[in-house]
């Protein structure tokens, strides 16, 4: 099955629409405070003009009051939700959107395996590298054979880049992976030369070269 890709954190609209031509499933926007990503409804609507049909939008928080949550989703419209903080199963689910639960793997994997069971409602798990309560974005890795069993597709990310996607693709055979930073020149500045070698080498590794 091939590995879905999603490029997350993206602020300018060239950038959307790059990811875009490059084939990427998701692109990610985020409205988590402590982010230097983070974009403001009024932001939305031109990157979401930017988005073509059949590439998913999700919509990105951590720990956002809900009132945030509501007007993050008329602006930007997105068909995903990712929450990255403490939110519970019945805050995700309350917004009538599928949505994903980050889970941190920085804190081990016991972690992640208790905390899956928090979230019956989710449609699919971020595994990211860095500890609970911090918020992603870090180019923070993990062990990624250390993923424990779960009932959700996979979404692997932390600390990602067109270097090792391939191994982490390899040792885990996620259903997509997740990046930030690994194709960024600054934050929230995407490049377009490490998204188009991050595609290339996730490709790759989906032909298993
Ligand atoms: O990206 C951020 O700035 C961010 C801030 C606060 C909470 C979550 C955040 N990002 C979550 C993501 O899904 C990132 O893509 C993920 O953490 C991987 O980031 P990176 O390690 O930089 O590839």
């Amino acid at each position: 099955m091939r590995i879905r890709i999603k490029f997350c954190g993206l602020t300018r609209p060239g950038d959307v629409r790059l990811a875009a031509e490059l084939g990427v499933d998701a692109v990610g926007f985020v409205f988590a405070a402590r982010s230097p990503r983070r974009i403001e409804a009024a932001d939305a609507a031109g990157l979401r003009a930017a988005v073509p049909p059949l590439v998913d939008v999700v919509a990105l928080f951590m720990d956002n009051p809900g009132s945030e949550v509501d007007t993050a989703i008329r602006a930007l419209r997105p068909t995903l939700l990712q929450f990255h903080g403490r939110e519970d199963d019945a805050f995700c689910r309350g917004f009538g959107l599928p949505f994903v639960k980050t889970l941190a793997m920085g804190g081990g994997a016991d972690d992640a395996a208790m905390a899956r069971k928090r979230y019956p409602s989710a449609s699919a798990f971020l595994l990211d590298g860095h500890r609970p309560g911090e918020p992603g974005g870090a180019g923070a890795r993990f062990d990624w054979s250390t993923i424990p069993p779960l009932p959700r597709p996979v979404f692997l990310a932390g600390g990602l880049n067109a270097g090792n996607v391939g191994e982490a693709i390899r040792i885990a055979r996620p259903y997509a992976v997740d990046v930030s930073s690994g194709i960024e020149s600054a934050p929230g500045i995407k490049d377009g030369a490490k998204m188009q070698q991050f595609v290339e080498e996730t490709r790759r590794a989906d032909r298993n070269e």
